[in-house]
């Protein structure tokens, strides 16, 4: 029988290669048989396929551990309300611009919550008012049952009291002289605008039936246990700390704002976003309570009690009030400055790809551009011990606190000053070994918060005692707080590391443009020295 060559045309493996060792294991018995021959070529051939099935998969992995390494992931933590979600909207509008303008349209019904929410909750204020008009002759005890019924204001029809009556909107029932004073009196215009109004709130819970078929509406009234870092154990809320303002939120709110994908997927309506008729009539009655909207918000009798009661608005409703010509009306369009400031809590933790194309030439590169993996957290006490696991191969985190909330409680346990919250996390983050390599930048946000109320006549010195003597504007109370927060960096890191310490108003977004730009610059040096070191 004529010798067959055995010669693999992938591995080479040559049967008659004298300096191979494996040739004369592998080599086919003389006596072969044309039917042995060809089921042994067909299980040598299933051999190299699976082999080449093999090395391509290696091959891919470690282009996408390649790939991977490349990736920059970052952290946005903080506590609720300290900018995150904000922070992140900056990001996704400069650097994911495609993706930022198909979702732009998305947020006009969240707008329209937000206005809505603290329309109600000045509605809830009249209310309170006028009931207590109503049992003021025979005078109001403080914590009597008559003032508990006065405090119980602020129902919606979520069932459950709204801002005004959390912790942190403390009112002082026996405090207000100005009740005596005529020109302060709420009147039957008063009376009137509640029952003009009151369609707002049938529009308010269409509007969060509407906002959660695009993601899963979520209870944030809780009574989960709580850590105050993510390092701590969880453990239940004390037993009258359940007292919270029923915020609506949604798991994640890149569904809310493009849910027609979503909707598809699920058979339901299929309509242009936000654009049903049941979306339709709420913007119509929205547009149609305008006027009426308008002389609540202008109301200086309102306008008193608000103040004094030191009812705390959300933080973007006075920037909503003031446009209402703007944005109640039919064919409002939501502008970046309208979604910077459009508040939806978060919960859970949300990924999104953010890609510099135009970064600096010595950036690693991913597909052509260098690409960043930022992480929005819920950060609420709640929701801390869900960061952990996001902690493993973070580069860096980009932590947020909001400097104005210096006299303020947290919502979720108004036993906490919202700073101090904000220094023990920052603490805690700081000091893990966990993150030791990691890259801490810190936002020094709501600057433009903290001027206004430093300009109010609220004093820092009255919450941080520490603080002295020194003037109480803005200049010097944001080089005091940063001299601390640079002090703990310095202080409690396991390692030497360079403190990245910026002020911030991130829904200012020009100047928050150019934080960014520092920001990736900043990522970047830290990258190539750790790159030159290893
Ligand atoms: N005036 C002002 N408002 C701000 C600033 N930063 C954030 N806000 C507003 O504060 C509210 C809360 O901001 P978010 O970004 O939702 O806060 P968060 O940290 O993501 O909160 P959670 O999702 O609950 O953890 C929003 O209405 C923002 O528009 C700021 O610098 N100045
Ligand atoms: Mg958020």
């Amino acid at each position: 029988m004529a010798a067959i060559s055995y010669r693999r045309t992938n591995h080479s493996v040559d049967y008659d290669d004298p300096t191979d060792p494996f040739a004369e294991l592998l080599r086919p018995p003389p006596d072969e048989t044309p039917a042995q021959t060809t089921a042994r070529l067909k299980r040598e051939s299933d051999a190299q396929r699976i082999s080449d099935e093999i090395d391509e998969d290696i091959r891919v992995q470690k282009s996408l551990a390649k790939k991977e390494s490349n990736v920059v992931k970052v952290l946005l933590l903080g506590q609720a309300e300290s900018g995150k979600s904000t922070t992140l909207k900056n990001f996704r509008m400069r650097y994911a611009v495609t993706a930022w303008e198909q979702e732009r349209n998305g947020w006009r019904a969240v707008v329209q919550l937000n206005l809505i929410r603290s329309i109600m909750t000045i509605l809830s204020v009249i209310e309170t008012e006028l009931n207590l008009h109503g049992v003021k002759e025979s005078g109001v005890v403080p914590g009597s049952s008559q003032e508990a019924e006065v405090r119980r204001y602020g129902s919606t029809q979520d069932d459950e009291p709204d801002s005004p009556d959390s912790p942190s909107a403390s009112t002082t029932l026996h405090s207000l002289s100005y009740d005596h004073d005529p020109q302060y009196r709420f009147t039957d215009h008063h009376q009137l605008l509640l029952i003009r109004l009151a369609p707002l709130r049938t529009v308010e819970a269409n509007l969060k039936r509407w906002l959660g078929q695009g993601s899963e509406p979520v209870p944030t009234r809780n009574h989960l246990p709580m850590s105050a870092t993510p390092f701590d154990t969880p453990t239940p809320p004390e037993s009258g700390l359940e007292r919270r303002k029923n915020e609506f939120a949604v798991r994640c709110w890149r569904d809310i704002v493009i849910p027609d994908s979503r909707r598809a997927e699920n058979g339901e309506r299929n309509s242009s976003v936000h654009g049903g008729p049941d979306f339709e009539s709420c913007t119509i009655t929205i547009a149609s309570c305008r006027n009426d909207m308008k002389a609540l918000w202008e109301d200086r009798v309102v306008q008193k009690a608000l103040e004094k009661r030191r009812v705390r608005l959300p933080d973007s409703a006075g920037f909503f009030l003031n446009e209402l010509d703007r944005i109640a009306t039919r064919d409002y369009i939501v502008t970046d400055d309208d979604i910077v400031r459009a508040r939806l809590k978060t919960v859970g933790i949300q990924e999104y790809k953010v890609r510099f194309k135009n970064a600096p030439l010595d950036a690693p590169r991913v597909d052509g551009a260098w690409e960043w993996r930022i992480f929005d957290v819920g950060g609420c006490r709640t929701m801390r011990h869900a960061w952990l696991p996001f902690f493993e191969n973070t580069n860096c985190i980009i932590f947020l606190c909001p400097v104005s909330c210096f006299d303020e409680r947290l919502e979720e346990d108004p036993r906490v000053n919202r700073l101090e919250d904000s220094t023990l996390l920052w603490k805690s983050i700081c000091q893990t070994k966990l993150l030791k390599k990691t890259q801490l930048i810190l936002f020094m946000n709501k600057c433009d918060l903290l001027k206004r109320k430093l300009k109010s006549g609220v004093k820092l010195k009255d919450y941080l005692t520490s603080y002295g003597e020194r003037p109480n504007e803005v200049m010097s109370v944001v080089k005091y707080l940063r001299e601390k927060f640079k002090e703990i960096l310095k202080t409690y890191s396991p390692e030497p590391r360079a403190s990245y310490i910026y002020p911030t108003t991130v829904t200012d977004t020009s100047a928050t443009a150019k934080t960014l730009e520092s920001v990736r610059d900043g990522v970047l040096r830290e990258n190539l020295m750790k790159s030159q070191l290893m």
